[in-house]
Formats: structure tokens, C-alpha cells, sequence
């Protein structure tokens, strides 16, 4: 569903990512980690066709990011770490004013039906978004997501700043989300909420893709090291993918978040 492939991008004399690739299939949940400025959210602005790459291919559901945008932008959703919607309007004023300006017809029931289904709280839906945390902001956006049947998902760093119990929650609706086929790219620092949703974990450092992990029988302790592993500065940097029994850019399984 997303596919990525040798995506290089230079600011000035910078090179931000270099000869990335990985794909993410229907389905499945990547996680992106890495240290600051290792071009992760840079990733994610090439595939939302914010900046252009110097070189590489990226497609979403077949269509190229470069070539035709507006079919890309069609079928994702992005949430950035602050969800931004309009203050003063409620979650189904915000939801049906989304809904108009992406030119997707919906009715009071599925809007109700996707906040449901986000788990927000029936008795907040009449509130203002000023009054919200970060974590009912963010059920707004999955509700969107849902309404919009969005097709992919890409998430910068959705868990710093949750508490514990939002982020189980969390973890839980884009649990239910790539259930329902979508195609799901998370960035972020919290190795735990990643060691629980993803499918496949990539490491980045220095524009790189350092390490690409079948999160199937990895442990949090194991992820751990090769994180640390991968961006400490006297590493070597050779390229790891631990997925030597399976194919390595479709894990066919992954623990369980009880279990995590
Ligand atoms: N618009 C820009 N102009 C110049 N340099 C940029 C620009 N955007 C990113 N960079 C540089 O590219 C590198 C990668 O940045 P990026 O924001 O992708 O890192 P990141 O992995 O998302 O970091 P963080 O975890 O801090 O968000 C950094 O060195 C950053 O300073």
C-alpha cells in the first residue's frame, strides 16, 4: 500500500534521507524509529507531498506521490503530533466541516458511528475542541480517518504527551484501524507503543534505514538493544534485518498488545 523506494532528499548541503525503502502493506503497521534529525518526519512530509524528493519513487496504493498528488492525498490521513481542528466547533461540527471541505459526503449517523467507534465519550461530543486533550483531539482525527475510509495512516509521534491509559487506548483504535485493511506509518519515540502495534520496526539514523524488524517474537528487551545499538555514534552502521525466516517487508504476525 505505501512503498517506498531509494527516496533521497538533500537540504542544502544536508543529505536528510538517504536511499531510503521499505513498504507497508494493507493491513499492517510500520513504525519509524530513530534519534532527532534522523529524517523520519522528513519521510513522512515527502509522502504528504509537502516537499519534493530529489530522487526516488514513493506510491500510495499504486498511484505516485510526485506524479499525482491529489489521488495521494485522496486516501490518507495524517495526524501530526498536535492534532489541529477548529477550536471553538465540537467534534460533530468539526467532523461534518472536515467531511465538506474533502468533498466526502457522510450523514449524522456515520459520523456518530465513527466516534463511536474511536471510543470518545458520548458526553464530550457537544464539547468545544478548546476543552480537549490530546487524546480526545485525537480520536477526532481517527474519526475522520474512519469517515474518510482512509486507506492510509500516517501518524507523527501520536504518543508523547499521553498518559499510560490514553496510550493503551490509543494503541487499541489503530489496533482496530489496520484490522479494518489500512495501511498504517507511525513515527515516533515510544519504543513500547511501537514494540505493541507495529508489524515492522525500522531504525533510522543519518537519513538511513539502519534496521528493519519483524516484530513477530521480538522482544521489548530486544527491540531495546537494537535501538540503541543502531543510533549510538560509535556504531558501525551496518545494515540489520532480523527476519531471517520470514519475508522481511511482510511479518505475518505480531504480539499481541496483552502480551506486550
Ligand atoms: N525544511 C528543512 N530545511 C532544512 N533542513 C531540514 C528541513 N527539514 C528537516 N531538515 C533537516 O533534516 C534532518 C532530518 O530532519 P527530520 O525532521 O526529518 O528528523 P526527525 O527524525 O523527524 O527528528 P525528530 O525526532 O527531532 O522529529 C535534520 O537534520 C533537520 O535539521
Amino acid at each position: 500500500m505505501i512503498e517506498i523506494k531509494n527516496l533521497t532528499k538533500r537540504f542544502g548541503s544536508h543529505q536528510a534521507l538517504d536511499s531510503l525503502s521499505f513498504n507497508v502493506p494493507a493491513g499492517q503497521v510500520m513504525c519509524l524509529l530513530g534519534a532527532n534529525g534522523a529524517g523520519k518526519s522528513t519521510t513522512l512530509n515527502l509522502l504528504l507531498n509537502f516537499i519534493e524528493p530529489d530522487s526516488g519513487e514513493m506510491t500510495i496504493d499504486g498511484d505516485s506521490v510526485v506524479i499525482s498528488p491529489e489521488k495521494t492525498k485522496q486516501k490518507l490521513v495524517y495526524l501530526p503530533e498536535q492534532v489541529n481542528l477548529y477550536e471553538e466547533f465540537n467534534a460533530l461540527e468539526n467532523l461534518v466541516y472536515l467531511a465538506k471541505l474533502s468533498g466526502h459526503v457522510t450523514s449524522n449517523a456515520e459520523i456518530e458511528q465513527a466516534l463511536t467507534d474511536t471510543g470518545l465519550q458520548k458526553s464530550a461530543w457537544l464539547q468545544p475542541l478548546s476543552s480537549y486533550s490530546k487524546g480526545m483531539r485525537q480520536k477526532v482525527g481517527i474519526a475522520f480517518a474512519l469517515l474518510r475510509g482512509a486507506k492510509v495512516l500516517l501518524l507523527d509521534e501520536p504518543t508523547s504527551g499521553l498518559d499510560p491509559s490514553a496510550t493503551l487506548e490509543f494503541i487499541r483504535i489503530i489496533e482496530k484501524l489496520a484490522q479494518r485493511g489500512a495501511a498504517i506509518l507511525m513515527v515516533t519515540h515510544d519504543l513500547y507503543c511501537a514494540h505493541c502495534l507495529a508489524h515492522q520496526i525500522g531504525i533510522m539514523k543519518q537519513g538511513q534505514l539502519k534496521a528493519l524488524l519483524n516484530n513477530n517474537n521480538l522482544s521489548l528487551e530486544a527491540l531495546e538493544k537494537e535501538y540503541h545499538q543502531h543510533i549510538s555514534d560509535n556504531n558501525e552502521l551496518t545494515k540489520t534485518t532480523i527476519s531471517d525466516t520470514t519475508s522481511n517487508t511482510t511479518p505475518s504476525s505480531k504480539p499481541a498488545t496483552q502480551n506486550a
